[in-house]
């Protein structure tokens, strides 16, 4: 776990724990030994600590959180390295971080590759940097730096870290020989004043007033979160506590939030987002199915989403033809994908290069024939089953056959679009999420046909452009927006029978997410409900009227039509929901648990019937689908977290309960495997991939 060496007068500590080098028990044990063996050893003057492998230990290892914690701790350990009279040098490459940071930042130096990060993390997953993280590192940055890494969790890079006087050196080449000759250069220094702990924080005399800005700020910007508020007692503590004062502070804060529920569900969260890189499908999975190489693309249609997909693939390097139907369209395309590049250059979010590069390789065209030769189509135009057809039978017969075909439907069978072509293997959806240029999640569907290569080539580009990607099987709606339908269509119910859209809003907003139903609405257009729900009656061969109640019996909402002829289409016509006039009814205003119920509730026996079916292999590919797609709190874990957190058993009898009183929403009828599951009272941690047991 830990790998001692001796090089003349230099002790070489390196942790080797892969994948990340991670502080688990066993290396804390190993580290402890061999801090001890170096010290005790009168020929060794000097230590250097390090990872192996592809990284600096990148923290304590979080899949213990949930064990009873065994000794030694890290900062017992941690602790030795700052009192021992030999000069310690952390030489970091890769990812130090949380843990990590806070072992070298017990080291007397620490020096890293150009390309390195270090950072504090913990705050994504509800805890603090709680092994005197949020002590040292004010000491040695000041408050305002440190409170800022603290509660934003980011990573930073060695040029940033040398600039705050986080590391002493960059090095360029090998970590170990990098980290010797730093050793030998420093060994008959004196230490006292390479030690934090006897350090003052250098604009303590501000503490007050740095920690109200980072407080306003944290409460504003990760609403109902609780580490960051945590965050920033802490690390205040360092500028007004003694030293051991602020640990026990430290110490105290980061227990109740490891005891917090919010920390378990961002853990479960954690790893979840990587749990659904594991994809499979029938006939491969991640392993088998290697993805073809992707470099020029085409988006079709440069409204609201092609924009966003175009700006996501110019980011990431793609060549990417844009196709419009007429030269205005397309000229106001290409002013919007500019401006959403130069707005995030301003925020700083994207560098200037980046930008200049994807001016680049943006190709407006009117001519399919431009489409010839990519290796990759994304459609993105209106939301009607012809129109798309007519467009992929035209892409087949144009395209090389090695052409990949696929559609940012939100609703339509991908078995329907890929018959209008030849090539039903390369056919897949890529439902991008409002809007694509900052929603995360990226929702990969594959048909009957598609081939499991396809799905391995999409969820590659998926990864490359940064979105955090699951697979799923067509089905109407796929996972995301067939398990949001009963959410959408309840929200709408709830209008009918006497609610106000800000009264509904404003519970799930309570509940955590950024945006209630009809303000997330008003941003998406609410001609697209009205496309699905006018595609939906033609493909079962219904004509609606302005009037229909039902749908082939099943209670369907007028207000989706009445928006629509009225031409609130949110806010792309500058009036949706929140213009609307309250209605004057006088029908109780159901209160708000069952507001919450009826939304989530009804969403969540979606999702069992969506594990149920397949269409989703497990319940993380839910959750991770509803934290990225449509931003639901990382401590609530996801929909699924949350249910098996209510408990199966309350939420199988609400939704028989609702199921009786609206027996016209097909949406309430239970699910055979929430009905097993919580008469059997199986745990979590036997119905997903694995997530949970780990926690
Ligand atoms: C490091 C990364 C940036 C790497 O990214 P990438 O290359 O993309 O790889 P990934 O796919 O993300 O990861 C690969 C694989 O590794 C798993 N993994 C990653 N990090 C950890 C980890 N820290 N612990 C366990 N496992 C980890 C990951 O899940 C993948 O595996 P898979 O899921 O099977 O696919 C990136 O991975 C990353 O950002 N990682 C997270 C880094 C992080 O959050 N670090 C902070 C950890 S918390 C910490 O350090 C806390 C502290 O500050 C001190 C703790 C004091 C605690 C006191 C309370 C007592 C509780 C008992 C614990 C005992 C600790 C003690 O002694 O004090
Ligand atoms: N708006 C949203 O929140 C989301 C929409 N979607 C889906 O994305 C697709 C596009 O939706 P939006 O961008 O909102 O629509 P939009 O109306 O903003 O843009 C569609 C664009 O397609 C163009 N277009 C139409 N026919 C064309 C053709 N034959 N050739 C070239 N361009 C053509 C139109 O001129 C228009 O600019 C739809 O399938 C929709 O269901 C998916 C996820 C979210």
């Amino acid at each position: 776990m830990v790998d001692y060496s001796v090089h003349g007068q230099v002790a070489v500590l390196e942790v080797n724990n892969p994948p990340v080098n991670a502080f688990s028990h066993n290396v804390r044990v190993g580290l402890d030994r061999s801090i001890d063996k170096a010290i005790k050893d009168t020929n060794v003057k000097a230590i250097v600590i390090c990872g192996k492998g592809r990284t600096f230990p990148a923290g304590a290892d979080i899949r213990e959180f949930d064990q009873p914690h065994k000794e030694p701790s890290l900062t017992l350990v941690f602790e030795k390295l700052e009192k021992t009279t030999k000069p310690v040098v952390a030489a970091i490459h890769g990812t130090c971080l949380g843990g990590g940071l806070e072992c070298a930042l017990f080291c007397h130096y620490r020096i890293a590759q150009k390309t390195a990060r270090v950072g504090f993390p913990e705050v994504q997953i509800g805890i603090l940097p709680g092994a005197a993280g949020t002590q040292r590192l004010p000491r040695l940055t000041g408050l305002h730096v440190a409170m800022d890494m603290i509660t934003s969790g980011r990573h930073i890079f060695a040029p940033e870290a040398l600039k705050y006087g986080i590391i002493d050196e960059m090095f360029t080449g090998d970590v170990i020989n990098a980290g010797i000759k730093f050793a030998k250069s420093v060994m008959n220094k004196p230490l006292e004043d390479r030690c934090l702990m006897n350090k003052t924080v250098k604009d303590a005399d501000q503490a007050d007033q740095i920690a109200d800005e980072f407080m306003s700020l944290v409460k504003r910007k990760y609403k109902g979160f609780e580490a960051p508020i945590d965050c920033v007692k802490a690390v205040k503590a360092s500028a007004t506590l003694p030293y051991r004062e602020g640990l026990k502070m430290e110490s105290r804060l980061m227990q109740k939030l490891l005891l917090s529920g919010q920390s378990a569900a961002q853990r479960y969260a954690f790893f979840s987002e990587r749990a659904v890189s594991r994809w499979k499908m029938p006939g491969g999975n991640f392993q088998t199915a290697k993805p073809l190489p992707i470099k020029s693309t085409a988006v079709i249609g440069a409204g609201t989403m092609g924009t966003g997909i175009a700006v996501c693939l110019l980011n990431a390097g793609y060549q990417v033809y844009l196709l419009e139907q007429n030269q205005k369209f397309l000229e106001n395309g290409v002013k919007t994908i500019r401006g959403i590049i130069e707005g995030s250059v301003r925020l700083g979010k994207t560098p200037m290069a980046v930008a200049q590069k994807a001016a680049t390789l943006l190709k407006p065209t009117m001519k399919y024939e431009d489409l010839a030769d990519v290796d990759l189509v994304i459609e993105a135009v209106y939301e009607n089953l012809s129109l798309k057809r007519e467009i992929f039978s035209k892409l087949d017969k144009l395209c090389k056959p090695t052409t990949l075909l696929c559609s940012n439907t939100s609703s339509l069978d991908i078995d329907r679009i890929g018959t209008a072509t030849k090539r039903g293997d390369k056919v897949a959806g890529m439902h991008f999420f409002a809007p694509a240029y900052y929603m995360r999640l990226l929702e990969n569907i594959y048909s009957t046909q598609t081939s499991p290569t396809t799905a391995a080539t999409i969820m590659d580009v998926g990864r490359k452009i940064g979105k955090v990607s699951v697979l799923v099987k067509s089905c109407q709606g796929f996972l995301a927006n067939r398990m949001r339908g009963p959410f959408a269509v309840e929200a709408y119910f709830l209008l009918e029978e006497g609610s106000t859209p800000q009264e509904v809003d404003s519970v799930m907003e309570n509940l955590g997410m950024p945006m209630g139903p009809f303000k997330t609405g008003d941003l998406s257009g609410l001609d697209i409900g009205y496309k699905i729900q006018t595609e939906l009656a033609k493909s079962k061969g219904v004509e609606l009227s302005v009037d229909s109640k039902f749908l082939m019996g099943e209670r369907i909402s007028t207000l989706t039509r009445t928006m629509y002829d009225n031409g609130r289409l949110g806010r792309k016509t500058g009036k949706g929901w929140y213009r609307y006039e309250k209605p004057g009814g006088k029908l109780a205003t159901p209160d708000e648990e069952e507001i919450l119920e009826r939304l989530m509730y009804s969403c969540i026996n979606e999702g069992f019937k969506i594990l149920e079916e397949g269409v989703a292999a497990t319940p993380e590919d839910i959750d991770i689908s509803w934290i990225y797609g449509f931003s639901w709190p990382k401590y609530l874990g996801g929909p699924m977290y949350y249910a098996n957190r209510i408990g199966l058993d309350k939420i199988y009898q609400r939704i028989c309960y609702y199921h009786e009183n609206f027996p016209y929403s097909s949406h309430w009828i239970p699910s055979r495997l929430l009905l097993k599951l919580s008469e059997n009272k199986v745990p979590m941690s036997q119905w997903c991939s694995g997530t949970d047991s780990k926690l």
